[in-house]
């Protein structure tokens, strides 16, 4: 006999698969079981279309009476863009539900369960619930927060290098690393990048993957508005460009800018621009997460301000050395060891000959 956590793998596994695709919105999976037997799934695809449960329930017809429902998220209770899915679960004649988490969504957060205990329907809740969190830690954080989730992308040497003291980095990790960041751009709202890499890469910051993928926003932190106007991300055909910059820059320049289709905005300056700032700012325009890609300033900036959720490190089985090297965080000097920032291995990869660990700022 197949057990909770069984089917829970599965309902979690369907909902991965959406990955990146229903931001602002969590990922949800949702099976139905009778008797052993799958008579339904579902997974939620897309902001505004049909929650999971309404797909698994639109399968499984009369098949959910005396079922069982595994959801990977506590069914919703509110009218957003589609109607409570605690009610279709009341209604649906299901006998069972089992729940990896609650909704972190202040609409939702535990009226979803009492809508269905109320109803006298057997409710489990936590099922695989560490694995459920780490699948929506996105959003999750959203909702904690009301800030964008912040993942810091880095890819150096063994001995710590991002490139050679005269800029030159091209490349670092091989082929299959640096196509795993391409998917990694494709499942996120916005890449952001300092004028740095912009001086030094000129990169396009686009997603290339085989199958197409979709373009991130480009985020650029340039507080004198020193972006080239021939620059790769100016050219706004393929990709938003959103550069935040100090007030008072060169009109003309911001002109000139804007008339490429670039968008500036302006934040406040301490000894950089205010980051805090810009991100509840982007979470205001509807950016959910963000990949920041370096360079070092940017990247140490990030990491000062205590504003990076997840690390996703690539070292390459390389050795760079030079006094004058760039490095990945770099910043103002530090006095002592005690000022590093602690962390939490999560997890260490092989992708290509390069090897990428994957790690969380520790709790406090
Ligand atoms: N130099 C390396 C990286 N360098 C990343 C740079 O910050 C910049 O994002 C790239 O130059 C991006 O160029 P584009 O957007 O593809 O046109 N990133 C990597 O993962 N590996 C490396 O070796
Ligand atoms: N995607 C999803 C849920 N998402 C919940 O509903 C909110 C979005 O509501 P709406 O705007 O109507 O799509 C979202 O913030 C989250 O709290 N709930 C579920 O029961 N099943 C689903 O598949
Ligand atoms: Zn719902």
């Amino acid at each position: 006999m197949k057990n909770d956590q069984y089917f829970m793998k599965l309902a979690l596994d369907l909902a991965s698969t959406a990955k990146g695709k229903t931001n602002p919105n969590p990922l949800v999976g949702a099976i139905i079981v009778k008797d052993g037997m799958i008579v339904g799934s579902g997974l939620h695809r897309k902001a505004g279309e049909p929650h999971a449960e309404v797909h698994a329930f639109h399968m499984a017809g009369d098949h959910a009476k005396g079922a069982t429902l595994y959801v990977t998220l506590e069914p919703c209770s509110h009218f957003g863009k589609t109607p409570p899915c605690a009610n279709l679960v009341k209604e649906s004649g299901v006998s069972r539900v089992v729940i990896a988490m609650k909704d972190p969504n202040p609409l939702v957060a535990g009226r979803g369960i009492k809508i269905l205990e109320d109803a006298g329907i057997e409710v489990v809740v936590g099922i695989l619930e560490q694995e459920a969190r780490r699948l929506n830690e996105r959003f999750i954080h959203n909702m904690l927060k009301q800030m964008p989730f912040v993942i810091s992308k880095v890819a150096m040497t063994l001995d710590g290098k991002i490139a050679a003291s005269n800029g030159h980095s091209k490349w670092v990790t091989g082929e299959a690393a640096r196509q795993k960041v391409h998917y990694l751009r494709n499942e996120v709202d916005a890449i952001l990048v300092g004028i740095g890499t912009i001086l030094a890469d000129d990169p396009m910051l686009t997603t290339r993957i085989p199958e197409g993928g979709k373009n991130p926003v480009r985020i650029i932190i340039d507080s004198g508005l020193r972006t080239p106007l021939d620059a790769k991300i100016t050219d706004c055909s393929e990709a938003e460009t959103w550069i935040f910059t100090h007030e008072g820059v060169d009109e003309e320049k911001e002109a000139a800018l804007l008339g490429k289709g670039v968008q500036v905005y302006s934040a406040p300056q301490g000894e950089g621009l205010d980051l805090t700032f810009i991100l509840k700012q982007l979470f205001e325009l509807g950016i959910t997460d963000v990949l920041v890609e370096g360079g070092g300033e940017v990247n140490n900036a990030f990491l000062r301000e205590g504003l990076i959720n997840k690390f996703q490190v690539y070292i390459a089985p390389k050795v760079l050395g030079g006094r004058h090297s760039l490095t990945p965080f770099t910043g103002k000097d530090v006095e002592s060891m005690d000022e590093a920032v602690e962390l939490e291995f999560d997890s260490v990869e092989h992708i290509g000959d390069d090897l990428l660990i994957t790690a969380y700022p520790k709790q406090q």
